[in-house]
């Protein structure tokens, strides 16, 4: 929007120029400061006129309160190659943000403009999922005042001192020093220019750059001493029972793979325990036709080699058989195990003084990395449970709007809508016949019972109950969210915790914890509860500065 500077009466000072642009909606504009070039100015205490419709006019005298998003800038970014080739050696560099990984951020709009200050009015974050930076006012902001960023601590150019400028500062002259030097903004952003790659979208986003935050269910204790280690069974005799087996020895002396089968030809009917160290055929096969070979122990090693010594994992059945009497170093004997694979190094060397055993730092139902193409699947996600959340109150169409009367009543109560959104998956779309809205009808069914999530745990019942064929659905022997991802304003409750973790849900996504009744971590971790059978992570969805936050945390959901 082109508006002209008529009067500069109201402040008396020297403006440089008679017009300028107002940029954005909070109508920052642009000045020429001395000794820094051009700067973002806040609302002009002036009086303007709208050049493109004669009649208008307004007056701008505004403070700019605290935390209001000042500027949206879409950038523009360049590989770490290009960067070192071209973009490093050009005017751009003076206006870019580099990120660790070296790539470059070119802002438009008026994010390349704001000028540096050691106590910046102005904070910014980079979005790497829309590729934007979000300008956000950190105090309230006068009018004729600049808005400043804060650039590092490594400037590149000597900087005007003091707090950021007033109209005071204002110059004739445009600068051209502002527009040397070297611009490499860095360290001062929320969250810098992520390391994530914006050119693929097939490229793993590192958690720090996700959009969110994962819970971590803890579910095991850190293991980082010998007594953490949690062991198959307490007592001595529920113990397992390895296979002590002899060692070969080599003519040298060094041992060689210990437990050989005697015959090449394997038993047609191995005994559940052989009552010697003698195998009929190699180990693995042994135990596969012995039934031994049991998910239960997959985080377990099935052999030990301990120098000329060779033992073998048999079971661990609390009450083995009683086995046949042998030589006592052939007879299988108990030894408590690990019961759980190790998450870390520490953890497996601590776990390995018991029973060799496996390192998986993730645990199966722990979230896969993700790719931006399924951040960015998330992020659309978020912005349509936002955008139905807005409708909700905006457009009267949830439990708010439904009548005025019930509105000023759930406002008065602090009581707002609560929404949920489960859409069509990524990266299978076939999963779901389409993208499921619900919102809490407690209040408009007088039931108790009609939460948002609950609703929406119907609609889809109802909904695959009604696809041809399905007759597992139309029985409800299904489970009914599997595979599914379910985003929500709220944390769930208790209860709606407990349903999603009946239907199989796969991750649930909110946005506002509920430290009082919230069933994913606020009240309770439902998920990570021992001798529950299904578990499913849980993200915390990061705040967006973009969009202040209408939920209410206080309400009861
Ligand atoms: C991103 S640009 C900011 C816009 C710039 N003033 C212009 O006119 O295009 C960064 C440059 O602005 C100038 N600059 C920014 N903050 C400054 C300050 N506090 N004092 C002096 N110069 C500054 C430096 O020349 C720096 O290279």
């Amino acid at each position: 929007m082109y508006v002209s500077l008529e009067s500069t009466a109201m402040t008396g000072l020297p403006i440089t120029a008679t017009t300028t642009w107002v940029l954005n909606p909070t109508r920052c504009h642009l000045r020429t400061i001395q000794g820094k070039g051009r700067g973002v100015f806040g609302t002009i205490r002036s009086q303007f006129t709208l050049t493109h419709s004669s009649s208008s006019s307004f007056s701008a005298t505004q403070t700019i309160p605290a935390r209001t998003v000042i500027e949206t800038s879409p950038v523009l970014l360049f590989s770490k190659q290009e960067y070192d080739d071209h973009g490093r050696h050009t005017l751009l560099d003076h206006y870019t943000f580099n990120s660790r990984d070296g790539r470059m951020a070119l802002a438009l709009g008026l994010g390349s403009l704001f000028n540096h200050a050691e106590n910046p009015n102005v904070s910014f974050s980079v979005d790497i999922v829309r590729e934007r930076i979000v300008y956000t006012s950190t105090r309230a902001i006068q009018p004729d005042e600049e808005l400043c960023i804060f650039y590092g601590h490594q400037l590149w150019f000597d900087p005007v001192d003091g707090p950021p400028s007033r109209t005071s500062d204002l110059d004739e002259n445009t600068d051209s020093d502002a527009w040397g030097g070297l611009a490499d903004i860095q360290g001062h952003t929320d969250d810098n220019v992520a390391s994530a790659s914006f050119e693929n979208v097939d490229n793993i986003v590192t958690e720090d750059d996700l959009p969110f935050t994962w819970k971590k269910l803890s579910l095991e204790k850190e293991e980082e001493q010998l007594d953490d280690i949690e062991l198959g069974n307490p007592t001595p005799r529920s113990v397992i029972g390895p296979l002590l087996t002899h060692s070969t020895q080599s003519r040298d002396g060094s041992s060689t793979y210990p437990i050989q089968p005697t015959s090449r030809r394997c038993s047609s009917t191995p005994t559940p325990f052989p009552s010697s160290i003698v195998l009929t055929c190699p180990p693995f096969r042994w135990l596969k036709q012995a039934g031994l070979d049991k998910d239960a122990l997959s985080h377990l090693k099935r052999i030990r080699r301990q120098a000329a010594l060779s033992t073998l994992l048999l079971d661990t059945s609390p009450d083995p058989p009683p086995l046949p009497p042998e030589s006592a170093l052939e007879r299988p004997y108990q030894l408590p195990v690990p019961r759980h694979p190790a998450r870390t190094p520490t953890s497996l060397a601590l776990k390995n003084t018991y029973w060799p055993t496996v390192l998986c730092p993730r645990r199966k139902w722990e979230p896969e990395p993700w790719t931006m193409a399924r951040v960015r699947w998330a992020s659309d996600a978020v912005d349509r449970l936002k955008r139905a959340y807005t409708d909700a109150v905006i457009a009267q169409n949830g439990e708010v709007g439904r009548d005025p009367f019930m509105r000023i009543r759930m406002l008065m109560c602090r009581q707002l809508p609560v929404v949920v959104h489960v859409p069509i998956p990524h990266p299978d779309p076939t999963q779901l016949s389409r993208p499921f809205f619900a919102y809490d009808t407690r209040m408009s069914t007088s039931h108790p019972l009609r939460h948002a999530a609950l609703d929406v745990i119907r609609q889809i019942a109802d909904d695959r109950a009604a696809q041809p064929g399905d007759e597992a659905a139309k029985n409800g022997a299904q489970y009914l969210l599997t595979g599914l991802s379910l985003f929500i304003t709220h944390e769930p409750c208790v209860m709606c915790t407990m349903a999603l973790l009946h239907s199989r849900v796969k991750e649930v996504f909110y946005l506002v914890p509920m430290p009082r009744t919230g069933g994913c971590g606020g009240l309770t971790c439902i998920p990570s509860l021992k001798g529950v059978n299904h578990r499913f992570s849980i993200g915390v969805w990061k705040e967006d500065p973009d969009w202040p936050d209408p939920l209410d945390p206080t309400i009861d959901v």
